[in-house]
């Protein structure tokens, strides 16, 4: 039940504004996926129609850095639930990239298509204002270029705009993970990528631009997505073979590479899942954390989604650094992902454990070390 405690109310920073904030903390607390955040907190706003979630999650490394999400949650816990799995996700993808920021997320009630307005997006900029160094947002699905510009105009707590220099970082994210895909094929003895087969789920911003690199080095593709026009283009332009979003894990490929969200990998939808290899961009693919043990068990190497989709945080974060942003630094630092994973993958097989596992690991063992400096 949410809001069973007295609400803490952040009233000073809002005057003359419609905007509420709750710090809803403690009510999310019973949450599975609530893993000791730092901080929920709430944003309404029912004139301007804006209903926000920000989850931070921990701030040892640095600030909390990661996207906004908008999309039409069900119900306020199932984007509660959302939030808050992205924003612990968002910390272990800085820690293993070795950056010196926390996790966060933000997630927006609502249909991106139909609901995103200038009066919406006003209100959101005022709560990012109000967070004021606690958390800094960017693009996710459903937030786009446009819109962090627009909230970058309005208040400094944003990255991956034009106005900083380094845009939407999706290109980055879609070439970290060409990277890492390649990296987890060399690890199973496959040097090149013709002739190899990849479904592809999802086709927005980072599924297009995977497979544009995947068909440029001779990649055979299967696509999906739910929206088919986009699947039509696929097809023309990678030659690809279409497949029904439900049919995809099953799609007979050598890789799966997850490109639309999370959860696609269950204790119901592994058995049927045909790839020995999967390498996407997806955040959260594993419904739960200990899938990976199940993907382990039918001799599947699975690349941790927060390590190979980290390219579109390194590029992002770069905006805020003191120099400001600097492209070629960025990607040498994306060039250094298929090495991360290598190491990860090494060492879940020397030990036998899931690959995330040892992400995992990695992960905590910096935050620890940040606690005690
Ligand atoms: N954009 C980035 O830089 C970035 C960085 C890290 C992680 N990610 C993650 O990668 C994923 C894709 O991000 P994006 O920016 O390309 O988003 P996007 O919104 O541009 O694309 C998502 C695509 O998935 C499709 N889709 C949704 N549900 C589907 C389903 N059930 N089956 C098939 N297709 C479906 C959508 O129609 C859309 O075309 C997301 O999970 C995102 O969180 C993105």
């Amino acid at each position: 039940m949410l809001h069973a405690h007295t609400p803490r109310i952040l009233k000073d920073t809002l005057q003359g504004s419609t905007l509420t904030i709750t710090d809803i903390t403690a009510d999310a607390a019973h949450l599975e996926a609530f893993d000791h955040h730092e901080h929920v907190w709430h944003g309404r706003d029912e004139a301007r129609e804006l209903n926000a979630i920000v989850a931070i999650h921990n701030t040892a490394l640095g600030p909390a850095l990661g996207g906004t999400r908008m999309w039409p949650h069900e119900s306020f816990e199932a984007a509660l639930t959302d939030v808050l799995r992205l924003s612990r996700g968002m910390t272990y993808k800085a820690a293993v990239a070795g950056m010196h920021f926390g996790g966060g997320k933000a997630v927006i009630i609502g249909d991106a298509k139909k609901e995103k307005t200038p009066a919406l997006l006003e209100a959101y900029a005022e709560m990012l204002a109000a967070l004021s160094g606690q958390y800094y947002t960017a693009e996710d699905v459903g937030f786009t270029l446009a819109d962090a510009d627009f909230l970058r105009a309005r208040t400094d707590n944003v990255t991956g705009t034009t106005l900083g220099g380094s845009g939407n970082p999706s290109s980055v994210t879609a070439h970290g993970v060409f990277l890492g895909l390649k990296a987890a094929l060399r690890h199973r003895g496959v040097n090149a990528l013709e002739g190899v087969t990849i479904a592809v789920q999802g086709l927005g911003s980072v599924g297009w631009t995977l497979c544009e690199k995947l068909y440029a080095e001779g990649a055979k593709l299967f696509v999906t997505d739910i929206d088919t026009a986009r699947v039509e283009e696929a097809c023309r332009s990678f030659h690809a073979t279409s497949v029904a979003p439900g049919e995809i894990l099953s799609a007979p490929a050598d890789v799966f590479a997850p490109c639309a969200l999370g959860g696609v990998l269950s204790a119901e939808t592994i058995p049927s899942l045909h790839a020995g290899i999967v390498a996407g961009a997806a955040n959260n693919q594993l419904a739960r954390h200990e899938d990976a043990r199940l993907l382990m068990e039918r001799g599947i190497l699975y690349a941790p989604d927060y390590v190979i989709n980290a390219g579109g945080l390194l590029n992002v974060a770069a905006e805020l650094s003191p120099g400001g942003y600097d492209r070629a630094a960025t990607m040498e630092e994306v060039a250094r992902i298929p090495e991360t994973l290598t190491g990860i993958f090494q060492r879940a097989e020397a030990d036998r454990r899931p690959t995330n596992d040892v992400a995992a690991e990695i992960a905590d063992e910096r935050i620890a070390a940040a606690r005690t400096t």
